[in-house]
């Protein structure tokens, strides 16, 4: 059987919307068999146990691309990453799902056509690109092609990610998002999101609260996410370095130095004392990106 790891990811990263990335390590593993016939998903909700399933579409797609007659597919799947969390699942899926396909056909694509795939099929590049290649990443789309490079970003940050126990799905949180924005609010976001990297690059992380505002998504999906804005305000009070609404929602991401155990322990306290249940996970990133085992 081909075993295929992928990482989960953090997309946005406050005001780098559409484009930039992390990849953390909490994964998903797939397994993958070309069987005499039909399709077998094990490991699985009820729910996604069938043809439209997201890695076996994947995995079709691919097949396509390549020109490869499957004649039936087994997946097993073990799923840590949490469903419609913004922590990345569908990426995880559609990527596992093609570099499947890929493995099965003969390794056929270059990691860069499976990136161009998984993005066609996710449509924006900001989880997919690290979800493959691990780190944190930009990426952006023009008509043909998907420009990706990596940030180095300094040692010693950990991420806390904040995972409620109610979904909201990207469709759903996208649906919110105005069609236009301000000339002003562009400009508020370019400028944040330059220092945010440089700031990352060089280890300024006194200037990460500053550069993860954002005028593009949170302010508009904010209004989702009971009690987003008393979370925030107690990161600050509790001395965390930045905050951000890790991909679409509904998962906060609190940005910390490695060494500050304490925000863990206050963070963890206050969300117990919230109407939802809230899970915090310390998160590191994960350098490898998706690994065929
Ligand atoms: N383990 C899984 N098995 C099958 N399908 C899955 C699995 N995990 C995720 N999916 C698919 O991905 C969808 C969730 O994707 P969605 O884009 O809403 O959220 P997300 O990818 O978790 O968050 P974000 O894109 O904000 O990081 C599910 O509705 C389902 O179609
Ligand atoms: N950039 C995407 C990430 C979630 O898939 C969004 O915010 O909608």
């Amino acid at each position: 059987m081909i075993k295929v790891k992928v990482p989960a990811t953090s997309a946005n990263i406050g005001p780098g919307f559409d484009c930039l990335g992390v990849a953390l390590n909490l994964y998903n593993t797939f397994y993958f068999e070309e069987i005499e016939k039909g399709l077998d998903i094990q490991g699985c909700c009820e729910e996604f146990s069938n043809e439209n399933n997201l890695i076996y579409t994947s995995m079709k797609k691919c097949f396509e691309r390549i020109g490869y007659n499957f004649k039936g597919i087994r997946i097993i799947i073990e799923d840590d990453i949490p469903l419609s969390r913004g922590l990345g699942s569908s990426a995880a899926c559609i990527v596992g799902g093609v570099i499947g396909a890929n493995e099965i056909a003969g390794k056929v694509l270059s990691k860069e056509e499976i990136l161009k795939l998984a993005v066609e099929i996710e449509g924006h590049p900001d989880n997919v690109a690290p979800a493959i290649f691990g780190g944190m990443t930009v990426a952006i789309q023009d008509e043909d092609n998907i420009h990706y490079s990596k940030i180095n970003v300094a040692k010693g940050l950990k991420f806390y990610a904040m995972i409620p126990d109610f979904t909201l799905s990207t469709k759903e949180s996208r649906a919110v998002l105005p069609k236009e924005i301000p000339y002003k609010d562009g400009v508020f976001n370019v400028g944040r999101v330059a220092l945010l990297i440089t700031a990352l690059t060089n280890g300024e992380f006194h200037l990460l609260k500053t550069s993860c505002d954002d005028k593009l998504h949170q302010i508009y999906r904010g209004k989702l996410i009971q009690d987003f804005d008393r979370i925030k305000e107690k990161c600050e009070e509790f001395g965390s370095l930045g905050m951000f609404l890790s991909g679409a929602g509904p998962t906060l991401m609190a940005l910390d130095e490695d060494k500050n155990s304490k925000f863990y322990d206050d963070i963890k306290g206050f969300l117990k004392t919230l109407d939802n249940k809230w899970e915090v996970k310390p998160l590191d990133i994960d350098f490898s990106g998706a690994m065929v085992l």
